[in-house]
């Protein structure tokens, strides 16, 4: 692998990024210890950036998300709206990692409202909550005699693209499982100068094998980036069975490593001499012809929404 000598612009420093895939079960409490333990065993194995998975936390189901769901708002929630962000906080700041945690099922601060969100927060190695993101694109599919899955029979979707800056290395883009099948979200993060795209998800049994490696390989390849994707683990006495292999796709959409079912961390270094050499062998974003696709140049989005946690 290469390393960097100068500062790249988008990765000002090598990031060890560590994608854990977690075996969770109903017990919320036990998850939550389950994954402090694993936090800090990716931390004390250098890592700087930490991810969990979707829903790591609760099982993932529709049925699911309304008991297990939490509120975030006002933010800082206190301890009793909200156990998960107080206990990934302490994780953050015991680890000093920064820490994309997963995803938890998010209920709206007006219960009149029987919303919920499936949310992603982001915090920094002091424990400060730096950024969350709410599932944008829902995943409800219809694969008849394998799956039928409808989050937006419960959930409400999130309306942004979520950047977040780490500020002694760069930028990354935060998104949730489906959202990876939009290559328009990560298009849209890689030009705001992000260099890696994480994406806690879980795919299932049949989509999985299917697609999953797919779409990372794909959004690494077409923004010439990053991308991290990180699984439960395959649990199958659980209703819904994730695929698991969590992986990491560098630059050049390499996968440069990959889990298999069980519980395992995976992790890489991430560096910015790779970025820029793919970018310059192959210059993409020089080479971009607006003037052919007008509509979709860069067009106008939004980078804040007010109902967000932050
Ligand atoms: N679970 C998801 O959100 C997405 C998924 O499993 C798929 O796209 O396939």
């Amino acid at each position: 692998m290469a390393t960097s000598t100068t500062p790249s612009p988008v990765l000002k420093k090598p990031v060890k990024l560590a994608c854990i895939q977690l075996a969770s079960g109903t017990d919320k409490g036990a998850n939550l210890s389950h994954a402090r333990e694993k936090v800090l065993e990716a931390a004390k194995g250098g890592a700087n950036l930490i991810v969990l998975p979707e829903c790591f936390n609760s099982p993932y189901g529709c049925d699911y998300f309304p008991s297990y769901a939490e509120t975030l708002l006002p933010s800082p929630p206190s301890k009793d709206q909200s156990p998960s962000y107080h206990a990934l906080s302490s994780m953050a700041a015991e680890a000093k990692a920064y820490l994309v945690g997963g995803s938890i099922p998010e209920a709206d601060p007006d219960p009149s409202s029987k919303k919920y969100y499936n949310t992603s927060l982001i915090f920094g190695p002091d424990g400060a909550l730096l950024a969350s993101h709410r599932k944008v694109h829902l995943f409800d599919i219809d694969i008849p005699g394998k799956i039928t899955f409808r989050e937006s029979d419960v959930l409400s979707p999130g309306n942004k693209v979520t950047l977040v800056d780490l500020p002694e290395y760069g930028r990354i883009a935060v998104a949730i499982c489906y959202d990876v099948r939009f290559p328009e979200l990560a298009t849209i993060a890689t030009r705001r100068g992000c260099f890696a795209l994480i994406y806690p998800g879980a795919f299932n049994l049949t989509t999985g094998p299917l697609h999953w490696r797919l779409l990372g390989q794909a959004r690494a390849m077409d923004n010439q980036i990053y991308v991290a994707m990180c699984s439960p683990a395959r649990v199958m006495d659980s209703t819904y069975h994730a695929y698991g292999h969590s992986l990491i796709v560098d630059p050049m959409a390499q996968v440069v490593t990959e889990a298999a079912e069980a519980e395992e961390i995976v992790t890489w270094e991430l560096d910015g001499a790779r970025l820029d050499e793919t970018r310059k062998g192959i210059p993409l974003s020089t080479q971009r012809r607006f003037d052919v696709y007008p509509d979709i140049g860069e067009g106008k989005i939004s980078f804040e929404d007010p109902n967000v946690p932050k």
